[in-house]
């Protein structure tokens, strides 16, 4: 049996720069030709496996590869559909990830945004993901009819194919440049790494082990930032209580100044402009905001 680990990730969209991103932020290296399903790793043992997203839940639950990188929202549509089949769709969570957000929604022509979720009764919604429409339908008691469609599905009411949409939102342009409004959010999605059940060799489940501290110090260093700054010495406490998520401050003396010091600190969140305004405000100088590219506790 082969002792490389198989990774599935989206061949081409939304998904997919981010996902090989992280990999190598992992120290994952692939060089990858466009037109090829399967990518060696040339630091690991590891093939990349590049499909369309709809495949890699399956993928992982049948076990033809042994963790994959996709969207909650189409994971969740895949279980559905093979529970309701009764086909294989149980997989271990390994990661949520802070790509890919967007939501599910229903979405109404613009002259018809005031319409309630009880007057979709009897209507026809456009939409990729049946089975979790219907789950949302069923749990508000409203008998609809799911209208599949595997894209263009923002097109659909003005071609007379529906009345309504659910679909895919982030920014809202995609709906507003249709002529349509959300009303309601039904599932809300980012990406995920998934493992599949059956168990991996020893070989494969310890460089999974080895990748996944990895990749939380990748996404913890992208959420946090390193904060120096010179400080008066007697208000520190208020300095600290600016910086919410910071860790236990390392204090520095300045060699010149006795009534200032140097403050260093991991900061888990982001530092606005206000809060540097603030800073200020109290005697702080020299503020300086870093990224930090790896983490390891
Ligand atoms: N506008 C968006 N913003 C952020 N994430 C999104 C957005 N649209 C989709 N996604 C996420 O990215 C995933 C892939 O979206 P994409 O549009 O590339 O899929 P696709 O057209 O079905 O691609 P494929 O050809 O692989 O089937 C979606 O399932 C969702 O999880
Ligand atoms: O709210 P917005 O920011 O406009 O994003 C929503 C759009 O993004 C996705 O499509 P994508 O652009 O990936 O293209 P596709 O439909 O061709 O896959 C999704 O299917 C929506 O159509
Ligand atoms: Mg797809």
């Amino acid at each position: 049996m082969s002792e490389r680990l198989t990774i599935a990730i989206q061949k081409s969209g939304r998904l997919s720069k981010e996902s090989l991103a992280l990999l190598q932020a992992c120290g994952v290296k692939f060089s990858i030709h466009q037109a090829r399903l399967l990518a060696h790793s040339t630091s690991h043992p590891i093939d990349l496996l590049r499909v369309r997203d709809d495949d890699i839940p399956g993928l992982v639950m049948d076990g033809v590869v042994d963790v994959g990188l996709v969207g909650e929202n189409v994971l969740e549509e895949v279980r559905l559909e093979r529970e309701a089949t009764s086909q294989r769709a149980d997989y271990i969570d390994l990661r949520a990830l802070d790509f890919g957000q967007c939501r599910l929604s229903l979405a109404l022509p613009k002259e018809q945004s005031q319409l309630s979720l009880a007057d979709l009764a009897g209507k026809r919604i456009a939409t990729t993901y049946p089975f979790l429409l219907q789950r949302f339908l069923k749990t508000q008691q409203i008998d609809a009819q799911a209208v599949m469609l595997t894209g263009s599905v923002e097109v659909a009411p003005r071609a007379g194919l529906a009345d309504a949409i659910c679909d895919l939102v982030s920014t809202g342009a995609t709906l507003e440049a249709n002529g349509l409004v959300e009303t309601q959010v039904i599932f809300r999605s980012r990406a995920k790494l998934i493992q599949r059940k059956q168990p991996l060799s020893p070989a494969r489940q310890q460089l999974l082990q080895q990748l996944l501290p990895r990749l939380d110090g990748v996404q913890q260093a992208k959420e946090s930032k390193y904060i120096m700054l010179h400080a008066p010495k007697q208000r520190l406490d208020e300095v600290v209580a600016l910086l919410p998520g910071a860790e236990a401050p390392t204090l520095l003396p300045l060699s010149d100044q006795q009534q200032q010091v140097a403050v260093h600190m991991v900061s888990t969140e982001t530092l606005f402009w206000e809060t540097m305004e603030q800073l200020k405000a109290i005697g702080c100088s020299s503020i300086l905001v870093l990224p930090i590219e790896k983490m390891m506790g």
